[in-house]
């Protein structure tokens, strides 16, 4: 395998992703100018980005069998056109109703880069070097909120709304060409591709449904992806601003934290994930821990929260992002290459449904809270956003016991292959041995030196 071929693939594909991350994230900071532009409502303007997420999920599966059939480059190729049409269409759009079909244009593109691309690994990357690059797909796209949030934002206030999401589809057009000319399915084209009967499809599809492990990417990726997406897409701000009274600037720094904790994290858990292909599950179940007990913790708190516990709550927050990322590596190792596509594309349903629930779920109970006179006339007001951010914790636990549930099962059926996943006591005393061993041949070999 020709490495310096396969980064150029996996380069483009990257280039992919981060321009879809900055197309999904647009419309989130164009908000003010919207709402003039449209003469909307904010819950006209939440219609925007829940049309897209409901489009992103509701494709997963569809596109994962099609990444199966057709490869990841035609995907890739044919998301990006689509984000081109749908930023074309919300540029020159001057109802609500246009505008979210361009949205909706810019969702189901979105939906087929980010799984087309983690199909191409396997097929470039020797098996040991996955997990990391996996990390690096993730941290590398989610930089793709800051071209959003700044250059995005600038040409929007200097040049107004129709030059910046023009300009946004020129990106588009910028990473298609790249993939065009870049990215090939693999070093022997056409080799792990399936070319399969409708019947075929649906057999592969239930075949990668009924694998455990698949399952268990998709409660892993439900349980530690969404708390951030929730903080981060929609009720993060507001929260930090209106209910705990941080300020405009301290919440803009907490945010910045967010995407900066997400970076410094991933190649560490991609390592992990490498060195400890047996003790994934229990990663994710540490993550949930702690973002549970952040969150209680900020809660519990009588009053406003004190800074610290807002730093710690947004460093855990932001350790889900690439700690969900261990669901994709459920997919992959658990599912022979020919279906991979199907198998990512059920795990990352996963996040999107529990985020998009939450996100939903917040906003009722706030509205509840605020016709119910609780409220006393906030929307935002702390005690009322306590107990809408609470209902988190269910959807948390719902994730938690699934993982459990689901990760019995799974060691169920390695053992029956012949692994058994030893108690983790047996793995600390073996890994104090093997540090004591190394540290004795190092006095040996310096000795003899
Ligand atoms: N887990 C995210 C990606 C991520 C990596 N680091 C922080 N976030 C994910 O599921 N991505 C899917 C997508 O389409 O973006």
């Amino acid at each position: 395998m020709n490495s310096s071929r396969a980064f150029l693939v996996w380069a483009a594909g990257v280039t992919a992703y981060l321009v879809a991350v900055t197309q999904r994230t647009t419309f989130g900071v164009a908000g003010l100018q919207a709402t003039d532009r449209f003469d909307a409502s904010a819950s006209q303007l939440s219609i925007f980005t829940v049309v897209q997420l409901l489009v992103y999920a509701g494709l997963q599966v569809p596109v994962g069998v099609l990444v199966d059939r057709w490869g990841p480059r035609t995907l890739i190729v044919a998301g990006g056109i689509l984000m081109i049409l749908g930023q074309v269409q919300l540029a020159f759009a001057e109802s609500v109703g246009a505008g979210i079909v361009g949205r909706l244009l810019v969702g189901a593109g979105d939906a087929t880069t980010f799984i087309s691309v983690l199909r191409l690994l396997p097929a470039w990357f020797p098996f040991h070097r996955i997990p990391v690059l996996t990390q690096w797909t993730g941290i590398i796209g989610q930089l793709g909120q800051i071209v959003s949030v700044i250059p995005f934002v600038a040409v929007l206030s200097t040049f107004g709304w129709e030059p910046a999401f023009l300009g946004a589809a020129a990106l588009s057009v910028l990473a298609v060409l790249f993939a065009v000319i870049a990215i090939r399915d693999s070093p022997e084209a056409g080799s792990e591709r399936s070319v399969q009967t409708l019947r075929e499809t649906g057999a592969s599809l239930a075949e990668a449904w009924r694998q455990p492990g698949t399952r268990l990417g998709l409660w892993t990726h439900f349980t530690i992806q969404f708390p951030g997406t929730v903080f981060v897409l929609m009720w993060g701000y507001p929260y930090l601003v209106r209910a705990e009274k941080l300020g405009e600037g301290p919440a803009s720094v907490l945010m910045t934290l967010f995407v900066a904790v997400g970076i410094l994290c991933g190649p560490f858990l991609g390592r992990y994930v490498g060195r400890h292909p047996l003790r994934r599950s229990t990663m994710v179940l540490a993550i949930a821990a702690l973002i549970a007990g952040a969150w209680l913790a900020v809660l519990l708190q009588p009053g406003p929260a004190p800074l610290p516990l807002l730093v710690l709550l947004v460093i855990a927050l932001a350790i889900g992002g690439p700690g969900s990322m261990i669901a994709f590596d459920f997919a992959r190792t658990f599912n022979a290459a020919a279906r991979l596509g199907t198998a990512t594309g059920i795990v990352n349903i996963g996040g999107f449904l529990a985020s998009l629930l939450s996100m939903f779920v917040i906003g009722v109970i706030l509205d509840l809270l605020l016709g119910s006179g609780f409220s006393e006339g906030d929307l935002y007001a702390l005690g009322s956003f306590r107990i809408a951010m609470a209902a988190q914790l269910v959807v948390l636990a719902v994730g938690v016991v699934n993982v459990v549930l689901i990760r019995r099962r799974v060691r169920r059926r390695m053992a029956e292959q012949g692994v058994v996943v030893p108690p983790v006591r047996d793995v600390i005393v073996r890994e104090r041995a093997r540090r004591r061993e190394q540290k004795a041949a190092r006095r040996r070999g310096g000795l003899g030196s």
